[in-house]
């Protein structure tokens, strides 16, 4: 059985007088990964900076690995920590700059040497060690980022936005990246997205803010047992529509696939069908699966959506947007 490695009770926070998150009460257990969600201002960045020890609560209080709120230095030795805008050295390379944060960490200079090793092959920079930071795509930077969580081995980890602005293929890499932060390495992951495919297709469990307040701590709302259906739209360019059907239509969780060709590019129209038997009870992850044939085949995806989800109906409901 997996042991809760972050309890938060009551958490509330104000600025200037004003209450911008209130009475927030939850948990996160070993090896699970949860997404944060909630429209902006909801108080997500607040919640994760309180957790990050940047913050104070105003009432309320938090332990990690049964360390207290009040005692920051050694929650921070339990926590890896990605925000929304992580700063780089940008003449640094990837190994100049895991090695400074192991070091920080308390790596002598060896081990951090070679746990920064291990970690750039693990998040696929192997081949970029000594790559300057300043040459790294967004994508790059971010598994970077990824990797710079782990220095500490940590058992919560918590990561702001992280898959904003990726294209959807270095999407859906981060996104297996992340899942194997808490699948492979047991970490509690706490992921904030307003991406809902992507909570709903990585995530065990989902927190929705609404007005600082958590509207539901309930299990992702898409049936874990029975089978669920979506629409997934892809846009490739024209010339690369045959290999992206041929390739679709060998994945076992497709339906059905119907293609629109436009000017310059075609619409791939596919329903899924998502069973929590066929993806080893991973709600959700068969679009994931879907988008990653393309990806390996090497289908250039232009743009992909999901038009219908379960999670996004609830979302709405419980944010009365
Ligand atoms: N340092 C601060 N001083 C005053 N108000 C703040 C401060 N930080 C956040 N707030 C307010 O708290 C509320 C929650 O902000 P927060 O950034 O936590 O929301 P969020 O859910 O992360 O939003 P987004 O999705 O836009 O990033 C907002 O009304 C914001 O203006």
């Amino acid at each position: 059985m997996s042991s809760t490695v972050l309890k938060a009770s009551d958490l509330t926070r104000s600025f200037e007088g004003q209450e911008v998150l209130s009475d927030v009460s939850f948990e996160l257990d070993e090896g699970s990964l949860t997404a944060l969600l909630g429209p902006n201002g909801a108080g997500k960045t607040t919640l994760l900076r309180m957790l990050s020890t940047l913050l104070t609560p105003t009432q309320g209080w938090f332990e990690v690995c049964g360390i207290p709120y009040t005692n920051p230095s050694k929650i921070r030795e339990q926590i890896g920590v990605l925000p929304e805008s992580n700063g780089y050295y940008s003449g640094w390379t990837a190994q100049e700059y895991l090695v400074y944060f192991a070091r920080l960490s308390g790596h002598p200079p060896d081990a951090a040497k070679s746990l920064s090793r291990d970690l750039l092959t693990d998040f696929g920079l192997g081949d970029a060690t000594n790559v300057p930071l300043r040459a790294f795509s967004r994508g790059m930077r971010q598994r970077l980022g990824l990797a710079k969580t782990l220095v500490n081995d940590p058992a919560v980890v918590l990561l702001d936005e992280p898959t904003l602005g990726l294209d959807p293929s270095g999407q859906v890499t981060l996104e297996e990246y992340i899942q194997s932060m808490a699948e492979d390495r047991g970490a509690a992951v706490l992921l904030s997205t307003h991406d809902l495919q992507e909570a709903e297709a990585t995530c065990d469990d989902i927190l929705i803010l609404n007005d600082g307040q958590l509207v539901s701590d309930e299990h992702a709302p898409t049936v874990e047992d029975s089978d669920v259906e979506r629409t997934l739209l892809f846009r490739v360019p024209r010339e690369a529509a045959s290999t992206a059907r041929d390739v679709l239509s060998e994945s076992e969780f497709v339906e059905e696939i119907s293609v629109e060709e436009t000017v310059q590019s075609s619409e791939l129209r596919v329903t899924i069908v998502d069973s929590a038997e066929s993806t080893d009870g991973r709600r959700g992850s068969a679009s994931n699966r879907v988008i990653r044939r393309l990806v390996d085949a090497d289908v250039p995806l232009l743009n992909f959506e999901v038009e219908t989800t379960q999670l996004r109906d609830t979302f709405f409901e419980l944010t009365e947007q």
